[in-house]
């Protein structure tokens, strides 16, 4: 079944207002941060409130993913055992490199969880090995569904002047982008650090829905509304995957590859996307319970 990620809102574990709000907010996932949002002093104060937040519901539909602090600090153990027992929808490990730090986790959990894993892609070491984190994606337990982009980290770590356009980035997006598709894994775009700028805002949810990203990584309430409509099919997108779909259940198109509609080629993969299309519609239109 199709999972929209078209909005993925991060929030301070810390935060206990934003924990709370978040259940009134319009995102299609909620990523509860216990790593780079939260201050060290206030670590153990985020692991107990996200995990207790968590345990007593009141997410409705949102997908729950709980953002750990890596084993290599001092909190991930901690922080890994208590988000297994909270038992959100994902847990979501920063600063993946390569297929073993999957493992890491695995090995930690019991079976049968029923919880995914989520992948920080945020290194230059992670850009190396895409292939093979993607290729370690599939497994009975903790299985990997989702690549989020971690643009700042990568441009600490690179150094690189990311600008408006983010052209120093683009290859590194593309690269996780092919990568995800190439081992059926969901991918969402990095964060927009500017909250006032719905301008740039918008056309950075422009470049990222160009560029395949399923979604985008939010860091405030207020960049849903442009997130969701940028990332959800339009009108007119849906009037003309329709109109494919249409065309090629038409007898006459019955044993054809091709057909010419409205003076364009169309192929049975143009109809391939227009059924993705309207099924990703028809996924968000359905009543959230
Ligand atoms: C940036 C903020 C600290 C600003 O917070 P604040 O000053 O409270 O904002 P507002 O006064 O405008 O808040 C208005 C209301 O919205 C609620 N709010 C704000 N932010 C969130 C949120 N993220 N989730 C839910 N609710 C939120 C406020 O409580 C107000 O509500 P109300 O009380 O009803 O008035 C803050 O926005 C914030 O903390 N944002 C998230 C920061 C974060 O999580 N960063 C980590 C991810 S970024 C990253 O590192 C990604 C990756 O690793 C990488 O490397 O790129
Ligand atoms: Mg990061």
């Amino acid at each position: 079944m199709i999972k929209p990620r078209r909005s993925v809102l991060y929030m301070p574990g810390s935060n206990a207002r934003a924990l709370e709000k978040a259940k009134t907010l319009a995102a299609d996932a909620l990523i509860l941060d216990l790593e780079d949002a939260v201050a060290p002093d206030a670590k153990e104060l985020a692991r107990s409130q996200v995990c207790e937040a968590v345990k007593a519901g009141g997410y409705g539909a949102h997908k729950i993913v709980i953002r750990v602090n890596g084993f290599s600090t001092p909190y991930g153990e901690a922080d890994f055992a208590a988000a297994l027992e909270a038992m959100p929808d994902a847990i979501l490990l920063p600063k993946i490199e390569t297929a073993a730090d999957l493992d890491l986790a695995r090995k930690r959990a019991p079976n049968g969880t029923g919880i995914s894993l989520w992948a920080m892609i945020e290194t230059p070491l992670a850009i190396f090995n895409l292939k093979e984190i993607a290729q370690a994606a599939a497994s009975n337990e903790l299985p990997l569904t989702c690549f989020v982009l971690g643009t700042n980290d990568l441009v600490k770590a690179t150094r690189v002047l990311p600008g408006a356009d983010r052209l120093p980035l683009i290859a590194w997006l593309s690269l996780t982008v092919a990568a995800a598709r190439a081992y059926g894994i969901a991918v969402v775009d990095g964060v927009y650090n500017s909250i006032k700028d719905e301008e740039g805002f918008r056309a950075e949810c422009v470049q990222g829905r160009a560029l395949g990203m399923d979604g985008k990584t939010l860091i405030h309430p207020n960049q849903l509304a442009v997130c969701n409509e940028v990332f959800s099919p339009s009108a007119e997108e849906i009037a003309a995957a329709t109109k494919i779909v249409e065309a090629f259940d038409l007898p006459e198109n019955q044993g054809k590859g091709a057909i010419s509609l409205d003076g364009r080629m169309v192929e049975r993969l143009h109809a391939d996307i227009a059924r993705q299309t309207l099924a990703m519609a028809e996924a968000i239109a359905r009543p959230k319970h």
